[in-house]
């Protein structure tokens, strides 16, 4: 496999410092369009035992990168999930070998629709083929074969994360001895697929989105689309907690309440940092998750996974409540299922590491 790849990590690190490779065979994507050139930003902590039997795949969420941990740079920036991998946390880069890629259809240094494409010297925008769950765990195989890993300890990852670390365990069952879907179901719901819907016609109804081929951002529909989104990732009690009734403001007679200000401030954050056709791309992608789809179905699916399987759930989760993990370990062959109680709701497995560490550490040391 190793022929196959061409590296290019030490000439094009980008200002992120993620590692890069270029897959220069053809990719195929699950619709079927093909494409070349194709470019995954990386990073690893730890080192891969002899017999390659160490890693463990960290699968991100909507908006996150490759960036997991500041392990190797600790003066860099935050790693988004520098709570639960580091020296004596539950993914401990000193026992692992632990690989988390920016996934297809992003815009963090892997191939997307804002990527330039080299026939035409112009963004893809959306003439980027449609990518799905599956696309994104097919392009992760094949860095995890050019790494050299022979077996996959475990795949974790929360909300898409979760998403990606079940068609792991469905696509490439040989490899993967566990893994630990947090705060995802086995397919999208509805509720979830149109809270995506909303967020996408905020986007595609700003004027500046012209149909995907913008000059600047769509700022307003992708901020909106943020604010929308944030919702769903806390809970009526983090917000009643943190903001109540109180304002920051007075703007034209009116108050402008303190939870306006931080859902403004959280929209102008993410259009500083994300890509608008990425977001309608990767929430399509979530849309397309469907562990049962040709599958005979998602009980047939799950009970097909042979992998040992921590589901975890966290009880204010409203955008994937808990049924939907308890769904998932019911009908594996080998599950267990632990909930996090947390007043933060979906977004609580980017926060509550006090209570995750242990659960994971304990079933990484019991495999
Ligand atoms: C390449 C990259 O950068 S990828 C970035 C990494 N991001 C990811 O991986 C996505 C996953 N991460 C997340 O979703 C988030 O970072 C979380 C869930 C971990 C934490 O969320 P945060 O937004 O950092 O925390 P929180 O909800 O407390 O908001 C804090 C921010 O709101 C601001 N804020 C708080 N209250 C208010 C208010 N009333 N009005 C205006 N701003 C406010 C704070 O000043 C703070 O600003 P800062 O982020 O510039 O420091
Ligand atoms: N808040 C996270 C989780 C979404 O599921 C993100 O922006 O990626």
């Amino acid at each position: 496999m190793k022929d196959k790849i061409k590296v290019i990590h030490d000439l094009f690190k980008d200002e992120n410092n993620y590692q890069k490779f270029l897959l220069e065979d053809e990719f195929i994507f699950e619709s079927g369009d093909k494409l070349k050139n194709i470019t995954v930003a990386y990073e690893t902590y730890g080192k891969l035992n002899e017999d390659g039997t160490n890693a463990i795949i960290v699968c991100h969420a909507l908006t996150g990168d490759a960036h997991a941990s500041s392990f190797n740079n600790p003066d860099g920036r935050d790693g988004w999930w520098d709570g639960i991998i580091g020296e004596d946390k539950a993914l401990d880069p000193k026992k692992y070998f632990i690989v988390c890629s920016n996934f297809l259809g992003s815009c963090y240094g892997t191939s997307g629709p804002a990527s330039i494409n080299n026939s035409t010297n112009q963004k893809f925008n959306l003439s980027f083929p449609k990518v799905t769950v599956r696309d994104m765990v097919h392009l992760q195989k094949y860095l995890i074969d050019y790494l050299g890993i022979q077996k996959i300890k475990t795949v974790i990852g929360g909300s898409l994360g979760g998403m990606q670390a079940l068609e792991w365990a469905l696509l490439y069952p040989e490899l993967v001895e566990s893994i630990i879907p947090i705060a995802c179901g086995a397919k999208h719901s509805a509720w979830a697929i149109g809270l995506n819907e909303i967020q996408r016609k905020a986007i595609m109804d700003d004027p500046h989105w012209n149909n995907g081929n913008y000059y600047s951002q769509p700022l307003n529909g992708l901020a909106t689309a943020r604010m929308l989104a944030m919702m769903t990732y806390r809970t009526n009690m983090n917000f009643e907690n943190r903001f109540g009734r109180s304002v920051k403001e007075i703007i034209e007679k009116k108050p402008f309440y303190e939870v306006e200000s931080y859902l403004h401030y959280q929209g102008k954050k993410l259009v500083a940092r994300f890509d608008a056709n990425a977001y309608l791309y990767i929430t399509h992608a979530m849309d397309s998750h469907d562990i049962g789809k040709d599958r005979n179905g998602v009980v047939n699916a799950l009970n097909s996974i042979i992998a040992i399987t921590l589901v975890i759930g966290i009880d204010t989760d409203i955008l994937y409540p808990t049924n939907e993990q308890k769904e998932i370990a019911e009908n594996v062959a080998n599950g267990r299922y632990h909930e996090i109680k947390s007043v933060y709701g979906h977004d609580a497995f980017l926060i509550e590491f006090e209570q995750m560490n242990p659960a994971i550490k304990n079933f990484l040391e019991s495999l």
